[in-house]
């Protein structure tokens, strides 16, 4: 089957010629190629059970190939992982970063649903593979099952259910609570949070909320009392609900020492991330009396069958069911395959979870300065030579008002690419900052000479050195600055710099030296120290061939030249593999 490409990062190889005779390249970027080539099957990795409409629009996708294999870990999941250009998954597959040791293929990881703490995002990352996820979903389907599990613990769903099992007829046993009137604590007021919040109200509850991003003026439109701590809220409450992440700060969230800040009674829910409750303590919490009911849906160690609180009173326990209907499946399955296929197709990324997402308007806006970003990334640590500590990039123009993360990742990109393996536009600036390197950057939306320009300023081991570039026209990349020296420059091919005296008759000496040699000098361009000659000046030629050691010897005879160096960039037009 075959599939077109042309745009950042597909696979597909859209290549221009070079123009080696000096000529514009044509428009490199602004619209899709002329001749579409074949290019390679994107291999799909499902690795959970997910949604037959997912699978449907798999199958139906052009250009892409899947493959269903669940439950698969260790060895068998590395090599798995490895032979494929995408997967989507759930919770019951855990990405590891040795489950990521020696992948040179994976470039995407979709989870169907919210949680991704089963995916390490910093070993995915380094490998150059973006984590999406599909955050809505599965909301209101999760806050449905949290209010399922408040109303079974309130009325004794399960285990009346389970007396009439047992052929008991038992009312008395089973005498609950109302809702109405009483006060339910959310942690963690987002999506989730929220939607219980609204059931909440409508069964007529109060509700005390924390979250550190709740404000005033949020909890007074959701109607919400605003906490400052869980603590100010224990002591208040006769529901508990989270809907956070399992974070260092909400791991524990309810432990031996909160037992005692409770109102004896308590009831708590878990539809959000095991762990979040100390499950030991629920227990102890249980048997003391402190605690009325415990309901879970997720749990420490999952799949978990064997816990304590299985078999206590008081509790209604669920296998993680919490997105498990069929809405909500549908919806995460459809989504994550859109998200995949287009991330692997378009280069469009959005809900990343361990990258800035671009969207297919700033992709497109985005695109020539993403290849003049590269670009100057491999010119700069080319020109500095040697470690480079510490980047100062600056975003001048139109360009500083654009969201410039992903080209300081593309510049991070080319500054390593000849040093790192398997860098690209997702890792780079990770990898960067793991090697010691400093980066700042800086916008300024006042145009210089050019709409915009991206400056870079590199030291290290005593040496600093800056580069600048620019789009001219329609997408032609430029060398505009080397060093503090105005020029315009080709930013493509074999680029051949020399560091002189600005005297008469450098430039016909340089030229003959080179036409001696059989090396042709596709376009010349000079920068010199203000406007009078006699002073320091740097000459950049674009040359078509490879510059023999002859020529390198015979300029370095002439009195006015100071330093040669060749540096070696992609051809006009070419772009890289996660670009092209
Ligand atoms: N059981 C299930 O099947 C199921 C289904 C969907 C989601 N979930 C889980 O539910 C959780 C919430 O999902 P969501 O979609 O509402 O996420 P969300 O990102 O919309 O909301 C999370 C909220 O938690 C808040 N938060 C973070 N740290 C906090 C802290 N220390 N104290 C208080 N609040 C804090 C955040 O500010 C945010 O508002 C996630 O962990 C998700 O994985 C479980
Ligand atoms: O984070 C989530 O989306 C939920 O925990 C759902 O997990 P599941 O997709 O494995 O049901």
């Amino acid at each position: 089957m075959e599939t077109m490409s042309g745009v950042f990062p597909g696979t597909g190889a859209f290549r221009e010629p070079a123009s080696p005779g000096g000529a514009a390249p044509s428009l490199l970027y602004s619209q899709p190629p002329k001749l579409p080539h074949a290019i390679a099957m994107h291999r799909i990795l499902v690795l959970d059970d997910i949604a037959q409409e997912g699978l449907d629009l798999l199958a139906a996708a052009p250009g892409v190939e899947y493959e269903v294999r669940t439950k698969l870990k260790g060895e068998e999941l590395r090599q798995a992982l490895n032979e494929f250009d995408g997967a989507i998954l759930r919770s019951g597959v855990k990405i590891t970063p040795e489950s990521l040791e020696g992948n040179t293929r994976m470039r995407a990881l979709v989870r169907a649903g919210v949680g991704t703490d089963n995916i390490d995002k910093a070993a995915a990352t380094r490998r150059g593979i973006v984590v999406m996820n599909t955050p809505a979903g599965n909301t209101v389907s999760t806050a449905e099952h949290t209010f399922a599990m408040m109303l079974a613990l309130s009325r004794n769903i399960a285990p009346a259910h389970q007396s009439l099992a047992e052929g008991r007829w038992d009312r008395k046993a089973y005498m609950g609570n109302q809702l109405a009137g009483k006060t339910l604590g959310v942690v963690g007021m987002g999506r989730i949070g929220r939607e219980v919040a609204a059931r909440a109200q409508a069964f007529d509850m109060n509700v005390v909320a924390f979250d550190p991003f709740l404000t005033d003026d949020q909890a007074e439109s959701l109607k919400v009392k605003r906490v400052e701590t869980v603590d100010e809220m224990l002591p208040k409450i006769d529901y508990l609900t989270v809907h956070t992440p399992l974070t260092p700060e909400t791991k524990g969230l309810i432990g031996m020492a909160q037992l005692d800040k409770v109102k004896p009674g308590l009831r708590v829910v878990n539809v959000a991330r095991g762990g979040i409750y100390d499950e030991a303590a629920l227990v102890t919490g249980l048997e003391s009396g402190k605690l009325g009911g415990v309901a879970l849906d997720v749990y420490e160690n999952e799949p978990c069958t064997d816990s304590p609180l299985f078999q206590m009173p008081g509790t209604c326990c669920t296998p993680h069911l919490g997105a498990s209907t069929e809405e909500a499946q549908t919806q995460v399955a459809v989504e994550g395959i859109h998200l995949l296929i287009n991330y692997l197709q378009t280069g469009e990324i959005r809900h990343s979870v361990n990258v800035a997402s671009l969207d297919p308007k700033t992709l497109s806006e985005l695109r020539s300065y993403l290849n003049i970003a590269h670009r100057l990334g491999l010119l700069i640590h080319q020109w500095h030579g040697g470690g480079i500590d510490q980047i100062r990039l600056r975003y001048r123009g139109d360009v500083a008002g654009k969201d410039t993360r992903v080209l300081t990742n593309a510049f991070c990109a080319g500054l390593l690419e000849r040093v790192v393996e398997d860098v690209n536009v997702i890792n780079s600036e990770m990898l960067s900052k793991e090697r010691g390197i400093e980066l700042s950057i800086e916008h300024n939306s006042d145009q210089s000479a050019f709409t915009s320009s991206i400056i870079a300023e590199v030291s290290g081991g005593g040496k600093s050195v800056s580069a600048g570039a620019a789009v001219l026209g329609h997408g032609m990349p430029r060398l505009i600055l080397l060093d503090g020296y105005r020029l315009e420059s080709f930013l493509d091919g074999r680029l051949f710099v020399f560091a002189h005296k600005d005297v008469p008759g450098i430039i016909g000496s340089v030229g003959t030296v080179f036409g001696k040699n059989g090396v042709n000098i596709a376009q010349m361009a000079v920068g010199r120290e203000g406007d009078a000659p006699g002073g320091q000046a740097i000459g950049v030629l674009s040359v078509d061939g490879d510059v023999p050691n002859a020529v390198v010897n015979e300029l370095m005879e002439i009195d006015a030249i100071q330093q040669t160096k060749l540096i070696e960039l992609p051809a006009a037009g070419e772009l890289p593999t996660w670009m092209s």
